[in-house]
């Protein structure tokens, strides 16, 4: 979780890419599905459970207050929850790594039972914002102390019973949303959250799958979602499916290295988290969905990606929420794409593991490609189809999605890209590096 020495990697001009390659379970799913089975009563299955580091904190706090996880298999893991109300006292600090779902999601949790946590974390995540979960929860009776600005460390004490709130998001955010729901899952009566603007709703849609009495209406005031508290969740048997968010490296690798072609099987496509797919569509990307199928209750398809040229666009910031980790990477899409491509409305990437705009805009600056930063996004100026210069050290501070997407930019760069440190990788995509190997045939 704390990654000692760093890993550089360099990387090269490739060939195309061939062959089909299988993405790890969704993240976002994969944190929800340990969460909800901890508080089921009784034994819950989850197959294709992302191991990557950020979800495997989420096991370990999750163990720490009273609940038993065992690995039986390669993503099967099993799990025999507490009960809502049954989390225990940890007996130590959670130590959350790089995840932000993590943290804010089971400050969510601890908000509305008798117990006190201490949440740690890494030089990235003891940077990221703690405030928005800070206040929801404190109007719901939960006592925070937080570090200066709202940062880890952060000790939360529950309140039990806590105060069920209406509470309006001020920012697009599915983890403010879940800390709200989890929160009212063990409050009396009904908590509701206000989203102005749609973001990812695997919450809802596994809360009422675990039995929780959930509702969601479109209101003009936005998706109103209410969740009737002390609820009894039943055990389930889940499947994970593929993370839209790890297929969207070979989505873009693909369609920018000449001659390749990837299928990448069963990927999630949930349109609260499809928008870079849209995206690149609009880019004359060349993206075949095939046997379109429901699995674990969300949308997935295989998708066929070709190498094709791409054309610039202004990416509609109504896709941000839908694409928001996608951001880095389809920057690096914009850099080989002929014209300008402009991408607004993404201010919350200042906030993420980096700031990945400002991380982007150094890592792909470096590479000779043409940008322009604003507050709240990116202008590219693409080479339309030819190698960027590339030639440069990338620094991945921390960050798995800025190492990730300039592994991606080097695979058509005329020099080698060296990032300073691969290891974040692991938080979210553990097998990245062999899967590519893979499809350049190594
Ligand atoms: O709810 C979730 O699982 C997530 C929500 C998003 O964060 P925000 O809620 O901060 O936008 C996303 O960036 C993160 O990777 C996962
Ligand atoms: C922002 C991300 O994750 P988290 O907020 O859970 O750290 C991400 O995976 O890109």
């Amino acid at each position: 979780m704390s990654h000692s020495a760093p890993q550089p990697i360099e990387i090269s001009a490739s060939d195309a890419l061939k062959g089909r390659v299988t993405v790890p379970g969704d993240k976002s799913i994969s944190h929800r599905s340990l969460m909800l089975s901890g508080l089921a009563v009784g034994e819950s299955r989850i197959e294709g459970l992302l191991e990557g580091e950020d979800v495997l904190a989420t096991a370990a706090a999750m163990r720490t207050m009273g609940v038993t996880i065992e690995r039986s298999g390669d993503g099967i893991w099993r799990v025999w929850g507490v009960g809502v109300g049954g989390l225990l006292q940890p007996g130590q600090a959670l130590e959350m790594g790089n995840s932000g779902t993590s943290t804010r999601l089971l400050a969510g949790l601890i908000a509305s039972h008798p117990i006190t946590a201490t949440f740690t974390g890494d030089a990235s995540l003891s940077k990221r914002p703690m405030g928005r979960v800070i206040e929801p929860l404190s109007l719901m009776g939960a006592d925070i102390t937080a570090s200066p600005g709202g940062r880890l460390p952060m000790m939360v004490r529950g309140m039990n019973p806590a105060v069920p709130i209406e509470y309006t998001l001020p920012v697009a955010s599915a983890q403010v949303k879940s800390a709200v729901l989890l929160a009212g899952l063990n409050t009396p009566g009904i908590t509701r959250v206000i989203e102005p603007v749609a973001t990812r709703d695997h919450s809802e849609r596994m809360l009422a799958g675990f039995g929780a009495t959930l509702t969601v209406e479109p209101t003009n005031r936005g998706r109103v979602i209410s969740i009737t508290g002390e609820a009894e969740l039943k055990p389930q048997d889940i499947v994970v499916p593929g993370d839209p968010s790890s297929a969207a490296f070979w989505a873009v690798a693909a369609s920018i290295v000449p001659g390749s072609e990837v299928t990448i099987a069963n990927v999630g496509l949930n349109p609260t988290r499809a928008g870079l797919f849209t995206a690149l569509h609009m880019m004359g990307a060349d993206i075949t969905e095939v046997d379109p199928r429901t699995v674990g209750g969300e949308p997935v398809a295989d998708l066929i990606v070709r190498h094709a040229p791409l054309t610039a666009i202004d990416v509609p910031p109504d896709l941000a929420p839908s694409m928001i980790d996608e951001y880095p990477v389809l920057f690096v899409a914009a850099a080989f794409a002929q014209g300008r491509s402009v991408a607004r409305g993404a201010h919350e990437l200042r906030v993420k593991e980096s700031d990945r705009i400002a991380a982007m805009v150094a890592a792909l600056g470096a590479c000779g490609v043409v940008l322009e930063e604003f507050e709240d996004g990116l202008a590219v100026t693409g080479t339309g189809g030819d190698p960027i210069p590339g030639g440069a050290t990338i620094a991945s501070l921390l960050d798995h999605r800025i190492a990730m997407a300039m592994t991606v930019a080097g695979l058509h760069a005329k020099a080698p890209i060296t990032i300073d440190d691969a290891a974040p990788v692991a938080t979210s995509y553990p097998t990245f590096f062999a899967t590519l190997e893979e499809l350049q045939g190594k």
